[in-house]
């Protein structure tokens, strides 16, 4: 999906400097990266993409909608994965979590159940079909954020820093996740061997979006302004 952003600044209830200054950008690549510092601006510049943040300055499109006024057609569109798991993780078992997401969008029940299991098999969960959600290891839980989110098919999948909380063996496994979905994916992180081979990498420095090119001028750049 075509992603339009043009003349978006963003400035948060309450705050009186901005979160993001006049961001200008056109993306329709399978993988995009977003890197930057802390307090740069990335995870704002995430949640524009599904409407979780409406900018006070700006238009921001995916597709043919307008986050602003299309917020429930851009939200079935977008699916969107936290850093925490635990903010995203609803239901109290697995199979219950994954099932949410389904019927919110209105699946027959038979239907849901069959989704479910498919999903829950392709991402190694079957085996905790009926287990606590809040048990599963954070590796587990953020397949299970994941794959809750994938279930309903988004066509854009935004993440937020999505192995952070993860040690090596689970940021792998999540890592290899992504680079095997089908999806256009739009990822924001600290790690980052995970865009190397990304088709597109944004840098954030300051609210301003200062660089946008392959991964390996983008995390040149990144380190030269962290230095
Ligand atoms: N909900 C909010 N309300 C008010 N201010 C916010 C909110 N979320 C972020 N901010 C502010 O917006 C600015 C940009 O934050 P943002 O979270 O987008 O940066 P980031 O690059 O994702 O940072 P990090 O790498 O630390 O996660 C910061 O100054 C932050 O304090």
């Amino acid at each position: 999906m075509l992603i339009d952003i043009s003349g978006v600044s963003h400035v948060y209830a309450g705050r009186e400097d901005p979160a993001l200054t006049d961001v200008d950008v056109r993306l329709d690549e399978h993988r995009i990266g977003v890197i930057g510092a802390n307090g740069s601006g990335k995870s704002t510049f995430a949640r524009l993409l599904n409407g979780l943040v409406v900018p006070s300055r700006g238009k921001v499109r995916v597709g043919e909608w307008d986050t602003a006024r299309d917020g429930r057609e851009v939200r079935r569109k977008v699916g969107f994965c936290f850093t925490d798991p635990d903010s995203q993780i609803v239901m109290p078992t697995v199979a219950e979590d994954v099932a949410f997401g389904l019927r919110r969008r209105g699946l027959p029940k038979a239907e849901s159940a069959a989704r479910v299991d498919e999903v829950l098999r392709a991402y190694g969960l079957d085996a905790h079909a009926d287990h606590a959600a809040h048990r599963l290891s954070g590796g587990q839980k953020q397949l299970l954020a994941l794959a809750s989110v994938l279930a309903t098919e988004p066509e854009l999948l935004v993440m937020d820093e999505p192995t952070t909380l993860l040690d090596l063996r689970n940021s792998r496994m999540v890592a290899e996740t992504v680079a095997g979905l089908p999806q256009q994916v739009v990822l924001v992180t600290h790690h980052l061997e995970m865009v190397a081979d990304f088709d597109r990498v944004l840098v954030f420095d300051r609210t301003r979006l200062v660089h946008d090119g392959s991964p390996e001028e983008s995390v040149k750049i990144y380190r030269e302004l962290m230095a």
